[in-house]
Formats: structure tokens, sequence, C-alpha cells
């Protein structure tokens, strides 16, 4: 028998454009390892690890972190994982990032949300989460069952400290500077596929569709439009 080779896939788009929503998708139908920048920091944060203090200082004025210590932190954690498909979430955003990663492995596929900043603007505020296991909600598009619940766990959520609309407008500068540089870079290599919209609901079939080229559907197939 034939065994496939693992897919490594990076999701990027600018902050709140829906790649943990679309993550959370792409775990539950491919069964890829999801690895997440952004948790893997305020994991560290919670837990006030020294990487955690110092990333801390950087979010909150909505500064990416320095790349080497970034690179250090994802290309540590991606060992653990070398023997699965995995899906890379908010790394490398930047070209330094970009090709530290390259020289550690082979990327197949970069997933890129093209969504509107000014769609984005108004999701951010009303984005809440799930700290520990990096569930996120949102109150009109994906209201948690209970009011400030996790459906999960039963645990209280949180709004992010970098989710004021001051930050939000920092984030999003830091995305144009440095972060879309990236995006070019993996055109350059014919490895970027973009998908464009305002809803996620709407970009997601496209996004199962590509996926399924390469992954077979590992979900319990009870619906005909995959959720
Ligand atoms: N209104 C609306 N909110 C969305 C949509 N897709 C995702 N969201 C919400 O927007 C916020 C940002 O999404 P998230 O997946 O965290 O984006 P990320 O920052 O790129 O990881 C969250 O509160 C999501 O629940 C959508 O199509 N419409
Ligand atoms: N690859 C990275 N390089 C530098 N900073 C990062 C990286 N990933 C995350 N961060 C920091 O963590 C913050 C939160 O990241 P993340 O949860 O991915 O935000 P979002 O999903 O809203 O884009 C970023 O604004 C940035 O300060």
């Amino acid at each position: 028998m034939v065994v496939p080779p693992l897919l490594r896939a990076v999701i990027m788009g600018p902050p709140g454009s829906g790649k943990g929503t679309v993550s959370a998708r792409i775990i539950k139908h491919f069964g890829m390892k999801h690895l997440s920048s952004g948790d893997l920091l305020r994991d560290n944060m919670q837990k006030k690890t020294e990487v955690g203090i110092l990333a801390k200082s950087y979010i909150d004025q909505g500064w990416l972190i320095p790349d080497d210590i970034m690179t250090r932190l994802m290309l540590n954690e991606l060992k653990g994982l070398d023997r699965y498909n995995w899906l890379l979430d908010g790394f490398p955003r930047t070209v330094a990032q970009a090709e530290a990663l390259d020289k550690e492995c082979q990327i197949d596929t970069v997933i890129d949300l093209d969504v509107p900043f000014e769609t984005i603007k108004c999701r951010l505020t009303a984005r809440w989460i799930h700290p520990a296991s990096g569930r996120v909600y949102n109150l009109e598009f994906s209201p948690p069952r209970v009011q400030g619940i996790d459906d999960i766990t039963g645990e209280p959520l949180v709004q992010r400290d970098d989710d004021k609309p001051e930050t939000v407008t920092k984030r999003l500068q830091a995305y144009d500077a440095q972060t879309k540089p990236v995006l070019e870079y993996y055109r350059e290599k014919g490895l970027l596929k973009s998908f464009s919209g305002t809803e996620t609901n709407k970009i997601w079939p496209h996004i199962y569709a590509f996926l399924h080229t390469k992954l077979p559907d590992v979900s319990q197939k009870d619906s005909a439009i995959p959720r």
C-alpha cells in the first residue's frame, strides 16, 4: 500500500478574518493537527512563562513578537507533530519567519482568507473566547448556547485585551506592513490559494472542496452541507 505524503498547510488572513473559525472546521473534517501561534502565546501568558510575560508587552500594543522568539517557539512545537498532517495558523507572519520555516520543512499549500478590513473591525469587538481550548464565539455569528459560557466545558468566556478598537487598528497596520509580503512570498512559489468574501459560511464550502482534493473527510457525514 502506498502511504500518501503528509500535508503541511498554513492558513493566513488578517486578524478576525476567520482563521480560528475555519481551522476548527478543517480539523473536524480532515483531522489535521492545528497549531495556532495566538493560542500558544495566550497559553504562555496565562501560565506567566518567560515567553508569555515578554509576549504580553508586544500583544497589548498590537505589535508582532520578534521573529527569533516566535520562530523558536513554533519550530519547537512542530517537532512533536512530524508524524501528522498539520495546519499552521498565525505563523509565519513575516517573510523572515517564512524563510525560517522553509529551512525546516516543505509547505504544500497556503490558504489565504481574503476578507476586507471593514468587515473585520466590528467582528473583533464581538469576539469572545474560551482561553483553555481556543474555541471562539461571536455574539451575532456564533453565540454560545448560554451567554458568557463555553458550550463544551461550562467555563466562563473572556474577551481578548487586544480586541480593543485602538489595538485592532494597530494589528491591521502590522498585517499590511509585515504580513502581506508573506502572501507575495508564497504566491511566487505557487503555493497561495486565496478565498475572498465577507462571510465564513460562504467561503467555507470552497475551502472544503479544495482540501477534499488532498485529504479524505474523516467526520461523520450526517449532513449534505459540510459545516
Ligand atoms: N459576523 C460574522 N462573524 C464571524 C464570521 N466568521 C467568523 N466570525 C467571528 O469573527 C471573530 C473572528 O474570527 P476568528 O476565527 O477568531 O478569526 P482569526 O482572528 O482570523 O482567527 C470571531 O468572533 C468569529 O466568531 C462571519 O462570517 N460573520
Ligand atoms: N507569528 C507571529 N509573529 C509575531 N507575533 C505573533 C505571531 N502570531 C501571533 N502573534 C502575536 O499574537 C497576537 C495575537 O495573535 P492571533 O491570536 O493569531 O491574532 P488574530 O487571530 O486575531 O490575528 C498578534 O497580534 C501578535 O501580537
